[in-house]
C-alpha cells in the first residue's frame, strides 16, 4: 500500500517506520524542517529504542523516505495518515488546529478514492469534521477513517508490531476492510467500530488506566498510615484476572503527552454534553497531589525547612526509555524545589536537553553522571525508573553524598540494595522499608 504520513512526533514517525517494515511504500511528512533534515539524514529527533536502525533498513530498501512536501506526498497516497499533535488548550480541551491544518493541505491534493485516518487522539466528532472540512475543498471522493493509536513511548515498535489490538472507525465498511488488510499481518484483534466509538474508545482506555495508577497511589498512600506494603498489596490484587497486574506500580503519579492531557479532554468532551465526569476529575486530582508526595517526604525530614538545601534529581523524562518530558512530574517537583530556595542537581541518561528546554536554568546544575548529580546533595530524589539507577551501588552513592537520604519515587530500590548502607530512605507505600527515620506505626483502632 501507498502510505503517507503526516507529522513524524512520537507516533507518526513510529507507526511509519513500522508500516514501512511491513513492506508498505510509506512517505513520512513533517513540516518543521529539522526534523525532515535529521530524518534524511539519517538521524531520528527522538529518543525511541531501535528506531534509528529499523529507519536505516526501510530507507535502504528504498519502501521508506522523508518529506516536508505535504501534497506531493499525498498525490500519491492511497491511504494519508494525520498524526499530528493535539494538545490541550487552557481549558483542557484537545487543540484541534493542527488537525484542521492538516486537513486542509490534504485536501488540495487528495486522489480519489484515497482513504483519510486520523491517527491522533481525537475529541468525538473530530474524524466528521475533518471528513467535512476535506469535502469543502474537494470534489474527489474519499473515505473517514479513525485509526487510534495505543503505542507507549519507549516500546513503540514492539506496542506497534504486537498490538493487543487495532481499533478502526469508519462509515465505509470497504474503507475499513482495506485499513484491517494493512493490519492483519500485526493481530487477529481488530475491531471494526462506528467513527465516534474509535474516537471515544481511545479516551476511555487512557481514562481507565490513569485510574488505575490514581487508585493505586491513593492506596500506597494508605499503606505508609497502617503500615502495609503497596507493592505486596499491588501483586496480590494483580493476581485476580479481572484486574490485572499492569498499572498498578505506585510512585509519584502519571505524567506524559498522552494521560494528562486525555484525562483532561475527557472531562471537557463529557462537559460538553452536560455530563459531570466526576471520577475523572478525582484521578486528576489524586494525580496532582502525588507529586507533592516527594516534597513532603522531603519537608518531614529536614523538619519542614528546606531552603539552601542541595538536592539531587535522578530521572527527568516522564517514564524510562525516552527523552520526552511532556508533563513529566520532575517539572513541577523541580519548580518547586527551586522556587523555595533549594540548590538542585539533576541528572537524566537522555532527556536533558528537552527537560532544560522546558524548564530554563534557574537553580538547577545539570550534570552528566548520576554520581555527580549526588555529590555532596543532602538528598537525592529518584524521579524517573531508568535502569541505570535501579542497578546503581548505594554505598558508593552513600560515599559522595553529604547526607545519606534517599526519596525513592518509584520504588526501584528493595531491601537487599539498601543492606549495609545507612540512608534515610523513603518509597512510596511501602513504610516498612523506611530506614533510618524512627516512624511509629500506628495502633489500629476502630
Ligand atoms: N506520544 C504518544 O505516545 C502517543 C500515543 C498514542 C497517541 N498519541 C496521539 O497522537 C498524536 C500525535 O502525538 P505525538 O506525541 O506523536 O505528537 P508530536 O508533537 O510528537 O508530533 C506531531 C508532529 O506533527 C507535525 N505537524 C503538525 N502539523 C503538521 C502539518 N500540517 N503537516 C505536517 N506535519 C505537521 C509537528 O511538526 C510534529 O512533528 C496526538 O494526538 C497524541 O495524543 C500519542
Ligand atoms: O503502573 C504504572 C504505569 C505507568 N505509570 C506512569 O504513567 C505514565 C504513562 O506511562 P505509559 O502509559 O507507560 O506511557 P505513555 O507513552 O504515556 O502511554 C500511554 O499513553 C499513550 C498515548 O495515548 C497510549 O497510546 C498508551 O496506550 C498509554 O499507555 C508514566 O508517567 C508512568 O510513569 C505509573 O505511575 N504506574
Amino acid at each position: 500500500m501507498n502510505i503517507a504520513v503526516i507529522g513524524t512526533g512520537y507516533v507518526g514517525l513510529v507507526s511509519g517506520i513500522c508500516y514501512a517494515e511491513l513492506g508498505n511504500t510509506v512517505i513520512c511528512v513533517d513540516k518543521d524542517p529539522f526534523k525532515i533534515s535529521t530524518l534524511q539524514n539519517g538521524g531520528i529527533p527522538i529518543y525511541e529504542p531501535g528506531l534509528e536502525e529499523l529507519s536505516a533498513k526501510n530507507v535502504a530498501a528504498g519502501r521508506l523516505s522523508y518529506t516536508s512536501d505535504l501534497q506531493a506526498a499525498v498525490r500519491e497516497a492511497e491511504l494519508v495518515i494525520i498524526a499530528v499533535g493535539t494538545p490541550p488548550l487552557p481549558s483542557g480541551e484537545a487543540d484541534l488546529a493542527y488537525i484542521d491544518a492538516a486537513a486542509l493541505e490534504i485536501a488540495e491534493a487528495l486522489p480519489a478514492g484515497a482513504i483519510v485516518a486520523v491517527k491522533s487522539t481525537v475529541p468525538v466528532g473530530t474524524n466528521e469534521r475533518v471528513r467535512d472540512l476535506i469535502r469543502s475543498r474537494t470534489d474527489a471522493p474519499f473515505s473517514s477513517v479513525s485509526l487510534p493509536e495505543f503505542l507507549r513511548e519507549g516500546s513503540a515498535i514492539r506496542d506497534t508490531m504486537e498490538p493487543d489490538r487495532v481499533v478502526i472507525g469508519s462509515e465505509s465498511r470497504e474503507a475499513a476492510e482495506k485499513v484491517a488488510e494493512l493490519h492483519r499481518p500485526l493481530t487477529d484483534k481488530i475491531m471494526i467500530t462506528d467513527l465516534r466509538s474509535a474516537e471515544l474508545l481511545k479516551y476511555a482506555s487512557n481514562a481507565f488506566l490513569a485510574t488505575k495508577i490514581s487508585l493505586i497511589n491513593e492506596i500506597a498512600n494508605i499503606c505508609e498510615k497502617v503500615g502495609a506494603d503497596v507493592t505486596q498489596v499491588a501483586e496480590g490484587m494483580g493476581f485476580d484476572r479481572r484486574i490485572g497486574p499492569a498499572f498498578l506500580q505506585a510512585g509519584i503519579g502519571y505524567g506524559g503527552s498522552c494521560f494528562p492531557k486525555d484525562t483532561r479532554a475527557l472531562i471537557q468532551i463529557a462537559g460538553h454534553v452536560e455530563y459531570d465526569f466526576k471520577l475523572l476529575r478525582s484521578v486528576v486530582e489524586v494525580n496532582r497531589e502525588q507529586r507533592f508526595n516527594v516534597i513532603r517526604k522531603l519537608e518531614t525530614i529536614f523538619g519542614g525547612e528546606l531552603r539552601g538545601k542541595t538536592v539531587a534529581v535522578w530521572g527527568l523524562s516522564f517514564k524510562p526509555n525516552t527523552d520526552d518530558v511532556r508533563e513529566s512530574p520532575a517539572l513541577e517537583i523541580m519548580r518547586h524545589l527551586v522556587d523555595v530556595g533549594v540548590h538542585v542537581r539533576a541528572y537524566d541518561p537522555v532527556a536533558t536537553p528537552n527537560f532544560r528546554s522546558a524548564f530554563g536554568d534557574k537553580g538547577v546544575v545539570w550534570c552528566e553522571g548520576a554520581l555527580e548529580a549526588a555529590a555532596g546533595a543532602d538528598a537525592l530524589c529518584l524521579l524517573t525508573e531508568w535502569e541505570e539507577f535501579a542497578g546503581a551501588d548505594l554505598r558508593q552513592l552513600q560515599s559522595v553524598m553529604s547526607r545519606p537520604i534517599l526519596i525513592d519515587g518509584r520504588n526501584v530500590f528493595r531491601e537487599e540494595d539498601l543492606a549495609g548502607t545507612a540512608f534515610i530512605y523513603y518509597s512510596i507505600g511501602r513504610p516498612s522499608l523506611n530506614q533510618g527515620v524512627r516512624e511509629k506505626i500506628p495502633i489500629l483502632q476502630y
